[in-house]
């Protein structure tokens, strides 16, 4: 269980993070979400004790990282995966940190074996692709087998089948009773893995709460609808109190709003309509967090926090 309260933390003018306050909870998957400057790697740095926080707590367990003997058995942080020394190998990175953290030499072989880094264990870290080099940093995090897991933007710099990989490997860690908490500036990248979000813009707290209930706070959900009937469809849903729009190039892609599909399904089938394809809209949840963050995105604005 992760728990911040009232987190500030000030550098000479800027205050990254004001009053922010959550909790994450073990078990499940929290995405960590922001746009660009808002607050999270500052965040993940006060949660392992690299930044004294100005003013408030983040605790682990209920204990600031610094009081957890051996961290590595506590807690497992991807946070810069090009902070690491490319002299030497991968196996030796580890190695190092096993002997210093008192774990055992296995744990090194079944990381590795993990991220699948097994054959290049022996190369220096200097040569790795940036993918590799997340690989390596999620090795690290998983080294100590720890109950909490914190990772700074993972998916940066992985392939699509690395990505699907770091999210299967998400949702085990999850399913294995641990906390994890994952940093992105991209809703697409969260929607699929995390249960949980906290959602934070300029340092301060703007949602915590299930991806389902963040859903729920977007534009109104629409659902698209291909029909080679298009005008009297159209006709039918306006009457029951839908916005109905059509889609170029076809005309046959209605987006409709207001109206749901089971309900759009029935009126199309009491008319005789026939509805070739019938989406809800999965924009729904990007749409919320460019809403909710909109005042919120640092670039641009030129306004002082
Ligand atoms: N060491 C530092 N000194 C001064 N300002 C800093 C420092 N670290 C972060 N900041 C500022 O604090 C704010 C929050 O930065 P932070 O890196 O925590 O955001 P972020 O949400 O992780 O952004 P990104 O998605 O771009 O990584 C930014 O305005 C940043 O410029």
């Amino acid at each position: 269980m992760i728990e911040v309260n009232e987190l500030t933390k000030r550098y000479g003018g800027t205050t990254a993070v004001k009053d922010l306050s959550f909790t994450v909870r073990p078990g499940r998957v929290t995405g960590f979400l922001g746009p660009n400057g808002a607050g999270k790697s500052t965040t993940l740095r006060l949660l392992i004790g690299l930044n004294r926080p100005t003013g408030g707590t983040a605790t682990i367990d209920g204990r600031p990282f610094r009081d957890l003997p051996r961290g590595l058995r506590h807690v497992g942080a991807l946070l810069d995966a090009h902070d690491i020394h490319g002299g030497r190998t991968a196996r030796a990175h580890l190695s190092a940190l096993a002997r210093s953290n008192g774990l055992p030499g296995s744990r090194v072989d079944h990381v590795l074996d993990e991220v699948g880094l097994a054959a290049a264990a022996r190369r220096r870290i200097g040569g790795f692709s940036l993918g590799m080099k997340q690989r390596l940093g999620i090795a690290t995090a998983l080294l100590g087998d720890p109950p909490v897991l914190l990772f700074d933007e993972p998916i940066n710099g992985l392939d699509p089948e690395g990505v699907l990989w770091v999210r299967g490997l998400f949702r085990r860690l999850a399913a294995e009773g641990r906390t994890v908490f994952v940093s992105s500036h991209l809703m697409s990248e969260m929607e699929n893995t995390a249960d949980d979000l906290v959602v934070i813009g300029r340092g301060q707290l703007i949602a915590a709460e299930s991806v389902t209930e963040f859903a729920a706070r977007g534009t109104r959900s629409n659902v698209t609808v291909r029909t080679p009937d298009p005008a009297a469809l159209t006709d039918l849903l306006t009457a029951e109190g839908a916005d109905v729009t059509t889609r170029p190039p076809a005309g046959d892609l209605l987006v409709v709003t207001g109206l749901g599909a089971t309900r759009i399904g029935e009126v199309a089938h009491q008319h005789r309509i026939r509805i070739n394809e019938l989406t809800t809209g999965s924009a729904s949840l990007e749409e919320a967090f460019m809403e909710l963050t909109a005042d919120s995105v640092e670039y641009g604005t030129g306004d002082p926090r």
